[in-house]
């Protein structure tokens, strides 16, 4: 579960941004820019719009940050932008209205030198089709984008049999695409994104025409390499399965808006409106809400001493498995310290889906409760 991903970061300091987004558009059609800064224009549904002007709103007005060090999943379903969000954050297409920011430089000024050197080095894109060169051997694919950086012929090969062997490929250096499985061409294409050292690697569905098991095998490998290197990650999917698994972060749009942004959790644990509601339904919620949703304050000093421990972002499912095995409540225990109790009662509810979020704020944000203060061993 990406709860793993979210409290295991390796490499860089997770939080500040890489990508910043403040107010973003991009419609398609005649005299486009005229729609977002026009109040009665922009307010139009997608349908109301297409009849009045012939735009279509594909990105309606969307900020977000993405965090250094995290995988931010950009889920919705067909049609709903994704794709043309990802994309204008290295202007593959061109935003019409809005701020971009990577790392505090705005991407909207930048010049086609440094576009170019944006998108060759800094955030490498990974697509569903990779687009690999037919005549090319993997490790010349892998190669091709330190070929178009200028590097030399020696060092750009080490360095691609280096990311061959990372992605599993080692063995097949000679092969050609033609030569390799599906699942194999998909890991030759994260290869060669991976050979330039991007500080962000953005994925457009790179998964979706794989079957069911080789996908589970690349998300596996994403979270992988996501945990050794630490290494930001923008990842479209329609799937929700796959955003869940993979995101720290989830970016949920729906008619080129972001309706939710938020942790599995969050998402999960209090859908913003009835369209995320129908579209969590069917999670199996114990295995994404975790312990902090639940747990309550400890009732008396004996409590907080005794019983099973669980960590604060272990899931329900997991203290389910403790409480059952001990027989009596688990502490949840933050670097030591009591900060609350399940009990199976809280623990079931969120199965049958009738918990009470704990605390007065929105689950995923931990209360501090009874005892928290105080040292375990002084309890
Ligand atoms: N070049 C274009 N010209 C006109 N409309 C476009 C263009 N590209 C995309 N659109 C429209 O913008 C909207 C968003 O498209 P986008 O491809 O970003 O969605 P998506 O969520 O990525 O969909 P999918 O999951 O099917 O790839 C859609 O209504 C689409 O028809």
């Amino acid at each position: 579960m990406s709860t793993a991903t979210a409290t295991a970061p390796a490499g860089p300091v997770a939080g500040s941004p890489v990508f910043s987004v403040d107010g973003l558009w991009k419609v398609f059609g005649p005299k486009a820019s005229r729609v977002p800064g026009d109040p009665e224009l922009s307010a139009l549904d997608p349908a109301a719009l297409r009849a009045r002007t012939g735009c279509t709103a594909a990105v309606r007005d969307v900020s977000f940050d993405v965090r250094k060090g995290e995988v931010f999943v950009v889920m919705g379903l067909s049609g709903s932008g994704k794709s043309t969000l990802v994309r204008c954050l290295t202007r593959l297409i061109e935003p019409t209205a809005g701020a971009i920011a990577i790392d505090g430089e705005d991407v909207r000024a930048m010049d086609g030198a440094r576009l170019r050197a944006l998108r060759r080095h800094r955030a490498a894109m990974v697509f569903q089709h990779f687009g690999l060169l037919p005549h090319r051997t993997v490790l010349d694919n892998v190669a091709y984008g330190l070929e178009i950086q200028g590097m030399g012929r020696a060092r750009r090969r080490a360095r691609a049999a280096e990311v061959v062997a990372k992605v599993g490929l080692e063995g097949m250096e000679q092969r050609r695409p033609a030569q390799l499985s599906g699942g194999q061409r998909q890991r030759v294409g994260l290869a060669r994104a991976l050979a330039v050292d991007p500080e962000v690697l953005l994925f457009d569905e790179p998964f979706s025409a794989l079957d069911p098991l080789i996908r589970r095998d690349m998300q596996q490998e994403v979270i992988r390499l996501h945990r050794e290197e630490g290494r930001t990650m923008v990842f479209i999917t329609h799937d929700l399965g796959e955003a869940l698994r993979l995101g720290d972060r989830i970016a949920l749009m729906r008619d080129g808006r972001l309706v939710q942004l938020g942790t599995p959790e969050e998402i999960v644990g209090s859908p913003a409106d009835d369209y995320v509601r129908d579209f969590v339904r069917d999670v199996p919620r114990e295995q994404v809400l975790t312990v902090r949703t639940v747990m309550r304050p400890a009732s008396s000093v004996d409590e907080a001493g005794s019983g099973p421990a669980v960590r604060p972002d272990a899931t329900v499912s997991e203290a389910i498995e403790a409480v059952a095995r001990a027989g009596v409540p688990a502490r949840v225990l933050d670097r030591g310290r009591c900060v609350g109790i399940v009990d199976s009662a809280a623990l079931l509810s969120v199965v049958a889906g009738t918990e009470t979020p704990a605390g007065p704020e929105r689950p995923g944000v931990p209360e501090p409760a009874a005892g928290a203060e105080r040292p375990e061993g002084v309890l």
